[in-house]
């Protein structure tokens, strides 16, 4: 059995629902930004806190779990800044609970959601596993600090990990039914096809005097059901004792500044934004594109889904949600 924690949220629940094909799953999950319908009904739900130990003692000693995924985190990179807190507590200290409570019931396998936060302001235009990671918010720090957590278990405990760096996750499952809803929303896309729904006034641009061609931010988008995939085959790579510590980036390889991607929202959709220009949000680096080169040649990954696959999908959702 795969306990998948954080399995309601975004991500967590596009992996629960290729996972379920494969694996018995259970999720443990607080909903404090997830939600129980997201969850595939063929995987077991339990409400519970990461950092609880009694929550986690109730789910490793009920069933015999042989690999841990971690979704749960909070996870907006402007939100750690004005509350770092928040992000050490739940993204460290929580995190080592889990990892103290799977120590205790011999559970080696773990596989980590990390972030391209953690490389801060990257020297180099294509980000790859070994550039020096500078994360520049309190969010970066808190997933660079778990990463080192399980270096050092790993060499004292024998835990296997794989660290996966998300760019930025985006897209909806391809049945419509689950999809990006967070409260508020922070994210780029969504935000977008809020707006064009009618939901928002406008599109505020958070800065174009970025050192980039149009000079605003370029990120690398990718379809949450690629990130699904690629958790599966560092799964099996676990399981098969094929890998015993990787870290690898997850990312098309391809940047799209907010303006191509606000064009690329208007071509999908057939409709017209109302774009305003305004502050640079804090934390935010110009650029952060990744070579996924590593995951490719020894997992045979590829991000098989485009920007305009990503659009395509996330409107599906956002129509009809
Ligand atoms: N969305 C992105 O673009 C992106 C990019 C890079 C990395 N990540 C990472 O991927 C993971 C998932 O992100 P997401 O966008 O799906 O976020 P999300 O907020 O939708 O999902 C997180 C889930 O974890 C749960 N959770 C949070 N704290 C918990 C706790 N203490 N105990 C139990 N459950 C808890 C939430 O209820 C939620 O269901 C996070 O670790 C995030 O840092 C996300
Ligand atoms: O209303 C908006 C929202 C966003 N942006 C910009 O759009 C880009 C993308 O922003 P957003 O969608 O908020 O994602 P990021 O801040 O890049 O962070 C995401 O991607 C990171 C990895 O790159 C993950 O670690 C984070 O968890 C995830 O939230 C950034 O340049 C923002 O400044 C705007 O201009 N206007």
């Amino acid at each position: 059995m795969i306990l998948v924690v954080g399995g309601a949220g975004y991500i967590g629940s596009h992996l629960v629902k290729e996972l379920v094909e494969k694996q018995e799953v259970v999720v443990l999950d607080n909903l404090s930004t997830g939600f129980k319908d997201s969850v595939d009904s063929r995987a077991v739900f339990i409400l519970g806190d990461l950092g609880d130990e009694e929550d986690l003692e109730a789910v490793f000693s009920a069933y015999p779990i042989k690999a841990v995924m971690h979704f749960a985190a909070n996870s907006l990179v402007g939100e750690s800044v004005k509350d770092p807190l928040k992000y050490y507590q739940n993204n460290v200290a929580a995190t080592l609970t889990l990892l103290k409570v799977m120590l205790k019931y011999n559970v080696k396998n773990f596989i980590f959601s990390s972030t391209a936060a953690t490389y801060g302001i990257p020297s180099v235009d294509i980000i790859e596993e070994n550039t020096p990671t500078n994360p520049i918010n309190p969010y970066g720090e808190s997933k660079l600090m778990v990463e080192r957590i399980l270096e050092n278990f790993s060499s004292a405990y024998g835990l296997n990990y794989v660290v996966l760096r998300y760019f930025n996750a985006a897209g909806a499952h391809v049945s419509g039914k689950i999809g990006e809803k967070h409260d508020p929303e922070t994210h780029l896309i969504p935000i977008i096809l809020q707006h064009l729904l009618g939901q928002r006034d406008q599109i505020s641009v958070f800065g174009d005097d970025y050192d980039t061609p149009d000079g605003t931010c370029i990120r690398d988008y990718i379809h949450v059901t690629d990130l699904a995939e690629a958790h599966i085959l560092a799964l099996t790579s676990l399981l098969d004792g094929k890998n015993k510590t990787a870290t690898y980036n997850l990312g098309n390889g391809q940047g799209y500044s907010v303006k191509e991607v606000i064009d690329m929202c208007e071509k999908v959709t057939g409709k017209n934004a109302n774009v305003v220009i305004s502050e640079r949000r804090p934390g935010d680096p110009a650029r952060l594109v990744a070579s996924s080169e590593r995951i490719n040649k020894e997992l045979g990954w590829k991000a098989r889904r485009n920007l305009k696959e990503i659009i395509k999908t996330a409107w599906e959702f956002h129509k009809h949600n």
